[in-house]
């Protein structure tokens, strides 16, 4: 007869989401893609010497806030990543433009209730490619890549309190395409 006890179950290993091209569709649940390629408007101005790239993003501090402009520094974050937390403001809109050239990863959920691993869409963005998180879109706080690297950061200041944070409930990790 077989005394041999019965393996320990396993645990399951975590869903790992490979994150996608940044595009201005897919991403429009979500808010803005600030970039100068295939922009909808953009013109010659200063006598032909520069283009305008116009109108790129919804900034939106709401009725009773002020838009602000800071710098992140972020340190690049090491993959694949354990997203085990997301936040939102549902005050006003949040922007991030990199400047140091580097791709970086986003996180987002549709605005409304705490997201769960299955409704997550993780994005990989170029170097050359902002994004602008429309008031109250879940997101993943900046996901920095391959050094430190800093983003022209555009959102809200002003009275009341802009900043919900959710647990993810099951480990969810994100890698980019390998
Ligand atoms: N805390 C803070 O300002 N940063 C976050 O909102 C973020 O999205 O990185
Ligand atoms: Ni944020």
């Amino acid at each position: 007869m077989n005394t041999k006890p019965a393996p320990a179950p396993t645990a399951p290993s975590p869903r790992t989401i490979v994150a996608e091209p940044l595009t201005r569709e897919a991403f429009a649940p979500f808010g803005d893609v600030i970039e100068a390629d295939d922009a909808v408007r953009h013109f010659p101005i200063n006598g032909g010497n520069t283009v305008r790239y116009h109108d790129l993003a919804n900034i939106d501090p709401g009725p009773d806030g002020h838009a602000i402009l800071s710098i992140f520094r972020g340190e690049p974050r090491a993959l694949p990543f354990a997203v085990e937390m997301m936040e939102r403001h549902p005050l006003g809109s949040q922007a991030f433009v990199p400047v140091s050239g580097r791709p970086y990863l986003v996180v987002v959920a549709a605005a409304g209730e705490a997201p769960g691993v299955e409704s997550l869409r993780v994005f990989r963005a170029r170097g050359d490619q902002g994004v602008n998180y429309a008031r109250g879109v879940w997101h993943h706080p900046l996901l920095a890549l391959g050094a430190v690297s800093d983003f022209i950061v555009i959102d809200r200041a002003g009275p009341g309190h802009n900043c919900d944070e959710v647990t993810v409930a099951d480990t969810v990790l994100i890698d980019i395409p390998r």
